[in-house]
């Protein structure tokens, strides 16, 4: 088979040294006129879409490559550079400011670009049938731009939910850094298929082969090295790559901004650069061996094409490359070479994340919950899941249990949403960016979110360039768009659009929730102050917008001085808080010191302290009580913690939250709601078991937030909460929470009146990587002037650094 690339070889042109070169335009193809025509669709199909993410270590180069693909996808008539702060993805001003990414940026572009004439029939039907790579026709990318310092690891995760796919950056000098590793092994979390992009590779210093060994060792995968780099004269400038899956040279003319680049048979590189032929010939057959290793097709191919490593379809490489980075347990990591900067390499990684990366159908099932069932959502759509009803909140809602388990009606879902990002633009006001994962939404589909419990109104669609917007009348399932003018939703809710307009969705699709992210607790805070009385309001009402971009942010009052607290995971974090607050959304606020977020905690245990409730309120009589005691915890031994001994008839329920473990002790219920010991009705009708957990868990992290000692949180302890029939009978959820509470408070004074509480200051634990001449150096610094302890330093293997 010949593999017709999608671009237009122009006539040779003999060079003055006699060497046949091909010249051409990426993407020529596109002004090809065709016959048969296929019919327009407005709604871009799902198969024609890639969620893509950038991730990478700070300064790799992930807005400068951002950048170059608007600029080659038509989206921009300009490059825009991170140097002059004239970049489209950085829009922030603290971003263009700082040069630094801090906000995902969503931009959607076409790649290729969208042909003036519609596609031809032929050439979509040699695509699907797989005699034409994916990136022949043109595709719709959603881009999601992530910040890499460590401060924004929680919107790194935020976005990385949502990606189907990644680009990994690397910086060609740097190799793969630490922030690298981090992200990989979150991206890694989320089963989410990535290649890698080496960058930078025109800066002194550079080191392909090296980072190909790091990406292995570090990135713990096998290298499927697809391009490798071009030096001039073989050891030069950096001037172009060498496809290793298409078998030719790719050679961008110096100062050029990328758009012509001239092509080079294997022929053509034998004669004008035999030294970088000879490589590219060794690279397919290592590329050809490694697919072999890891998939059975390839394998059929190889034999097919007489054991000739070169003879081997470039056709059938992408598909190899492509089963390989979509199968489970994948350790294949498909592999480019370029400089953004100088505008080499782009066009090629754009293809490859059309070619390999996968569209939205393709990957697994959404995880959901509703209440503590988890599934899959699709399995939910085509009825695979049957509730229990102690399970359902029929009988919160005074609604009698019934024997027969429940199933969903997912049928009536018409739309299922994550909002995965809101943002507070000046001209449009708060847009919330969602990603549709079933069904769709209609412009004026009326939402219900999940995780608030509120319905609100989606008047406008948009579909985000940027900062510019087209509005639509729908997004469909797999893709990426924007609600404007949502008073409530928050960064990581579920939104459900049901058939009907329902303003509650029947149950249990009212509480569907699409996989949260856990939000790390935070570790340094600063006071706010609004400048003048009449400010406060406003001040509050911008605290609560930023609140809703970003749920890793806190803001809390302390009750003894009426302080607001800002806190955050960083330093960083908590100054572009700042930037936000008063340069961005103008509140008229002053920020104090940043401080570290001490925690306190417990020497001794405490005796049983018991809270009882006995009242009558609104003429119904109530009567509950709650019994805590509390003991230190050591959060790093908790695997080998055991809920502590319970009575026969006592079963014990446990959760651990911020460094602390709280349980929960009650009589064995059984189903007619009385337990061995009694014979009456152990619940009040409005109240179910885990109900009742979840409001003595509440109560006791409420207690816990603020210790006795500076009213720092409280950390390393285990509250044990004991119901005791028949004394604690009848409490409404807010009495029980309140006892839980109050019980939880005195077992905290009780255990400090013993010993005091002790403060604790965060400690990381932090990976440094430094060339082995600096090693000495840099633990003399760590020691001496920043009382740190070096606890183990290693060398990497295949690496001159030592950590
Ligand atoms: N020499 C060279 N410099 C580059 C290249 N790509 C990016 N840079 C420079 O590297 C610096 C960082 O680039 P960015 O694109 O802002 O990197 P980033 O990964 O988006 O950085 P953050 O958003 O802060 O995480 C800028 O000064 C760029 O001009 C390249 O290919 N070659």
């Amino acid at each position: 088979m010949t593999l017709k690339p999608h671009i237009v070889l122009l006539p040779f042109q003999k060079k003055s040294s006699g060497v046949p070169i091909s010249r051409i335009k990426w993407h020529s193809l596109l002004s090809r006129t065709y016959v048969t025509h296929v019919p327009p669709s407005n709604a871009p199909q799902v198969a024609r879409t890639r969620n893509i993410g950038i991730i990478a270590h700070i300064d790799a180069g992930k807005t400068t490559t951002t950048e170059r693909m608007l600029y080659y996808s038509g989206y921009t008539r300009r490059i825009g550079d991170v140097d002059d702060g004239s970049t489209v993805t950085d829009f922030l001003p603290a971003e263009r400011a700082r040069g630094i990414t801090i906000q995902s940026a969503a931009i959607t572009f076409e790649w290729p670009q969208k042909p003036s004439e519609p596609e031809s029939a032929d050439l979509v039907e040699s695509v699907e049938s797989g005699t034409e790579p994916k990136s022949a026709l043109s595709h719709h990318i959603n881009l999601i731009d992530t910040p890499g310092h460590a401060d924004f690891t929680f919107e790194v995760r935020r976005s990385l939910r949502i990606l189907d796919g990644a680009v990994c950056i690397l910086d060609g000098v740097a190799g793969v850094e630490a922030q690298t590793e981090q992200v990989w092994k979150q991206a890694g979390e989320w089963s989410i298929p990535r290649i890698v992009y080496v960058n930078k590779l025109d800066r002194d210093g550079a080191a392909f082969g090296r980072t190909v060994k790091e990406v292995a060792s570090r990135l713990a995968g096998w290298p499927a090295v697809c391009q490798i780099p071009w030096w001039e004269g073989g050891e030069g400038r950096f001037t172009g790559v060498a496809d290793v899956v298409n078998l030719r040279g790719l050679l961008y003319p110096k100062g050029g901004d990328g758009k012509v680049i001239r092509v080079f048979t294997l022929q053509d590189l034998e004669k004008a650069n035999p030294k970088l032929a000879s490589e590219l010939k060794r690279a397919r057959i290592a590329l050809v061996e490694l697919l072999s290793e890891h998939d059975d097709t390839m394998v059929d191919t190889f034999l097919e094409s007489n054991e000739d490593h070169l003879a081997v379809p470039a056709m059938a490489i992408l598909s190899s490359l492509r089963r390989c980075l979509l199968a489970e347990n994948n350790r294949v990591i498909p592999l480019f070479a370029g400089a953004s900067f100088r505008n080499i390499g782009v066009q090629p990684l754009l293809d490859a994340t059309v070619n390999l990366l996968p569209e939205p159908r393709e990957r697994p099932d959404s995880e959901i919950s509703i209440g503590a069932t988890k599934i899959g959502l699709q399995d939910l759509l085509i009825g695979k899941l049957v509730l229990p009803n102690a399970d359902s909140q029929a009988s919160k809602r005074g609604r009698k249990h019934s024997a027969t388990p429940s199933v969903p009606p997912a049928h009536a879902l018409e739309g299922c949403a994550l909002a995965f990002k809101v943002v507070n633009d000046v001209r449009k006001g708060v847009l919330v960016y969602i990603r549709i994962y079933s069904g769709s939404i209609h412009r004026g589909a009326l939402l219900y979110n999940t995780n608030l419990n509120v319905s609100e109104k989606a008047t406008t669609l948009l579909r985000m360039y940027a900062s510019d917007s087209l509005p639509v009348q729908s997004i469909e399932a797999g893709q990426i768009g924007v609600i404007a003018g949502l008073k409530h939703a928050r960064t990581g809710d579920t939104l459900i659009a049901c058939y009907g307009s329902k303003v509650v969705p029947p149950e249990p699709l009212d509480r569907l929730q699409l996989r949260p992210i856990e939000v790390p607790p935070p570790v340094f805070f600063a006071s706010i102050e609004p400048n003048s009385l009449r400010e406060e309001k406003d001040m509050q009402e911008k605290l609560a917008l930023l609140l809703r971009e970003d749920p890793s942010l806190h803001v809390t009052q302390d009750e003894d001085t009426g302080q607001i607290l800002l806190s955050g995971m960083g330093e960083l974090h908590l100054e572009i808080a700042r930037d936000r607050l008063v340069n961005d959304l103008k509140a008229k606020a002053t920020m104090g010191q940043i401080e570290i977020g001490y925690r306190e905690t417990i020497l001794h245990p405490s005796e049983a302290m018991t809270k009882i409730y006995d009242r009558e309120t609104a003429g119904q009589k109530g009567k509950a009580g709650c019994t805590a005691t509390m003991e230190p915890y050591n959060t790093t031994e908790s695997q080998s913690i055991e809920p502590p001994p319970s009575p026969q008839d006592l079963e014990a329920w446990s959760h651990e939250r911020d460094g602390n473990l709280v349980t929960v002790l009650t009589p064995k219920i059984h189903q007619d709601n009385t337990s061995h010991s009694s014979k009456d009705a152990l619940l009040s009708p409005n109240l179910t078991l885990p109900d009742l957990r979840t409001a003595y868990l509440n109560g006791a992290l409420a207690a816990l937030s603020r210790g006795p000692g500076k009213s720092y949180q409280v950390r390393s302890v285990h509250v044990t909460l004991t119901l005791h029939p028949p004394t604690h009978l009848f409490g409404t959820e807010s009495t029980i929470s309140a006892l839980a509470h109050f019980a939880t408070i005195a077992a905290l004074k009780d255990s400090a009146s013993k010993g005091g509480t002790p403060l604790m200051e965060p400690v990381m634990d932090v990976t440094i990587s430094v060339d082995e001449a600096s090693l000495g150096p840099v633990v003399h610094d760590i020691s001496s002037s920043r009382g740190g302890h070096a606890i183990r330093t290693a060398r990497r293997r295949g690496d001159q650094t030592s950590h």
